[in-house]
């Protein structure tokens, strides 16, 4: 049994109107469908621009979002339909790491503190001696020496600050920490160092990890299997390394084409996959295939009308496109250009309309 399943999961947010925001004119789909499975002691990396929906994806999986429908099975237990002791409860289980460390953490409370907080929500530790031996052990899990104990956020650099939000979330022994941007507020340089600490704590306490973010080449190692999200839903689900070799999505082919190749002669020669168009409103999502308005291989009446299922085309490998097999053979020309140019922002931020 996979250690997370998320199955058909849905979260719409409704758009409220109205001089007592009463009356609901629409939703936002953010996550429109999604079905995924997380094995035991692996790592998933869910990437997509802003605004597809991963965040809150990520969130609803700790119920801090509500669900609109579908399940989340945790360990084989519907996370979906606990009632919300049972929830708070289960959440030693299931931690959560942000993207903005600074933001994330009190800065009123040192680190002991910080780390003592989940502790006693969830009374682990026998005694005050009891609980600071289990921070230092957490601490030094970290990289971070234990006379941090007594120190507050701001005396620590960026990257320092992640390890505390790692921490926060080690401190209580989870079976899964769903990382949302872990290294996006970092510099380059230390980007690495953090990507690296959360291999080796995987590897020796043999946590599972969601791994969200927008910047492909962040999941690329960390990752066991790369979930690829457009407009709430996933539009390609593969191995890491199969995605990377033979990505077969046109999103996904066009995502890997905006990541810089380090061969400079490999780099002028490579075709780049030019999207043209915004990415549409979650509020209003194209009908049929959602990518179809944005696709450089968009054929006929098939992609603007029927959504595409995510279907398995090789073992392990999932897409969601009509034609798939066709483009993977070089049976389609696209019908728009793939020019030599680079992707729009990838921040592409998406508007809700008013109503
Ligand atoms: N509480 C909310 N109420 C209404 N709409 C929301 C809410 N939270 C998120 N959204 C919308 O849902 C969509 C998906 O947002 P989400 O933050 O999950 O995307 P994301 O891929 O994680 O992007 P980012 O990387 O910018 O966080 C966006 O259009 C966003 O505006």
């Amino acid at each position: 049994m996979s250690l997370l399943e998320l199955d058909d999961l849905k979260v719409h947010f409704p758009i409220r109107r109205g001089l007592f925001m009463d009356r609901t004119v629409g939703y936002v789909y953010a996550v429109d469908g999604v079905s995924l499975s997380v094995e035991r002691g692996e790592t998933y990396g869910l990437v997509g621009e802003s605004g597809c929906g991963k965040t809150t994806l990520g969130r609803a999986v700790l119920r801090l979002n509500d669900i609109t429908s579908g399940e989340v099975r945790f360990d084989g237990v519907d996370l979906a339909a606990l009632p919300a002791e049972q929830m708070r409860k289960s959440r030693k289980h299931l931690q959560m790491v942000f993207q903005d460390p600074l933001g994330s953490l009190d800065p009123r409370q040192n680190v002991e503190a910080i780390l003592t907080e989940g502790l006693a929500a969830h009374d682990i530790g026998t005694s005050r001696a009891d609980r600071r031996a289990r921070i230092i052990r957490t601490l030094d899990a970290v990289g971070l020496p234990s006379s941090a104990l007594s120190r507050y956020p701001h005396e620590f650099s960026g990257g320092q600050r992640q390890r505390i939000g790692i921490a926060r979330a080690l401190v209580l022994e989870p079976d899964l920490i769903i990382c949302d941007e872990p290294v996006s507020a970092l510099d380059v340089s230390i980007q690495a160092q953090v990507i690296n600490l959360l291999e080796e704590i995987q590897e020796s306490l043999g946590i599972t990890y969601l791994v969200i973010a927008h910047d492909l080449a962040v999941v690329r190692h960390i990752s066991d299997t790369i979930g690829v999200m457009y407009l709430g839903s996933l539009v390609e689900e593969a191995g890491s390394d199969a995605l990377y070799a033979s990505p077969k999505h046109p999103y996904t082919k066009a995502l890997m084409s905006a990541v810089p190749v380090p061969d400079p002669d490999v780099e002028d020669a490579r075709e780049r996959i030019l999207l043209t168009g915004d990415l549409p409103s979650p509020a209003n999502p194209p009908t049929g295939c959602r990518f179809h308005t944005r696709c450089p291989w968009r054929q006929d009446e098939l992609c603007d009308t029927e959504r595409p299922e995510l279907r398995e085309l090789s073992t392990g490998h999932k897409v969601a496109c009509h034609y798939a097999e066709q483009i993977d053979a070089g049976e389609l020309h696209p019908t728009r250009s793939l020019a030599t140019a680079i992707l729009p922002d990838a921040e592409l931020q998406t508007k809700v309309p008013d109503a």
